[in-house]
């Protein structure tokens, strides 16, 4: 750590500590004589794949939001390899994680969602997802035989539901989306949503699925998978302040509420899967469960979403 902060104008080091809780990336605190950083090794990304990621950010910094840019070494690069991943420093913003969500918060994702689907349509590199369409094909299939009939019949068959809604709407808008806003990546302080953080699942794909996934993290109850009314109808009256939908993207919006919900059922049962003869390493996985939960409530009521318009 000695060795790579002296190859940054960041003066001298002071501390460092790992940050428990992500999944994806390794993450530590970073404090210097000049203030406090955060390093993040990728653990997912070749070298080659992480630019893309840096330039997203830098184009959302660009237009005045608060996203962590990565800072530039002494030799003019963003993007170094340190213990064969590839490595970042960013500036820590001040604030802090929500402990859970409320209409109020609710209220102001919803506009700054908006205002960020916005800033990313001009955004030139339109990159596929590395979790999209191709990807929950290929894994729903190798998954489905580790899972109850039942629970295989309801993975298949969304996605079976989904391919044909979408093959009759091949236009529906696309913007440079976030792809994984859970309120765990946001800072707030003095109840003002302060940073939007890994962007890490950004990529080209529709609006509505990204406005999808942000409902069911922000909107859901866990327990149930049951959305909750009032912080339901807060995120949407913002959004939609900031941002109309169009006829078609209506009609999209029970499908994108259930393939998003799909979305992150498939990778935790991945992460799961693959962590399952390692307690360490399975006990810092999140519950599959929740988002099983959340599809099943999709599939037996979708809500409206122009009755707030
Ligand atoms: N620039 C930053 N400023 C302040 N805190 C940060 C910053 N970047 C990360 N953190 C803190 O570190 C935590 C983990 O970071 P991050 O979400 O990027 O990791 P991750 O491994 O991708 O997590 P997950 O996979 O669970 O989303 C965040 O929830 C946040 O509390
Ligand atoms: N937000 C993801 C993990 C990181 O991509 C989840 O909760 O499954």
């Amino acid at each position: 750590m000695r060795a790579l902060v002296a190859d940054y104008y960041l003066g001298e080091l002071i501390s460092f500590q790992g940050i428990s809780g992500g999944v994806e990336n390794t993450n530590y605190f970073l404090t210097t004589t000049t203030g406090k950083y955060v390093v993040t090794l990728f653990e997912e990304f070749q070298l080659d794949e992480v630019p893309y990621f840096l330039d997203v950010v830098a184009h959302l910094k660009h237009k005045g939001f608060n996203v962590p840019a990565a800072l530039i070494d002494i030799h003019g690069e963003r993007l170094r390899e340190v213990n064969g991943r590839p490595t970042i420093i960013v500036d820590c913003f001040p604030g802090g994680e929500l402990k859970g969500t409320d209409e109020i918060s609710c209220r102001l994702m919803g506009e700054a969602l908006a205002k960020l689907h916005i800033a990313g349509e001009d955004f030139p590199v339109h990159r596929d997802s590395h979790r999209g369409v191709a990807w929950w094909h290929k894994t729903s299939k190798a998954i489905a035989e580790e899972l109850e009939p039942a629970q295989a019949q309801l993975l298949l068959s969304q996605i079976a539901e989904f391919d044909a809604f979408i093959a009759e709407y091949p236009d529906l808008p696309k913007t440079t989306i976030h792809g994984d806003l859970f309120y765990n990546n946001t800072l707030f302080e003095n109840n003002k949503l302060s940073a939007i953080i890994d962007f890490y699942n950004a990529c080209h794909s529709w609006v509505m699925y990204d406005l999808a996934i942000v409902v069911n993290d922000w909107c859901s109850d866990m327990k149930t998978g049951e959305l909750d009314k009032a912080k339901y109808k807060a995120l949407i009256k913002a959004y939609l302040h900031e941002r109309e939908a169009s006829s078609e993207e209506v009609l999209a919006w029970p499908y994108m509420l259930k393939i998003a919900a799909l979305r992150f059922w498939l990778s935790r049962l991945e992460a799961w899967h693959g962590a399952k003869h390692d307690p360490e390493r399975l006990a810092q996985q999140h519950d599959p469960l929740e988002f099983q939960r959340i599809l099943e409530a999709r599939v037996r009521h979708t809500p409206n979403l122009v009755e707030f318009q």
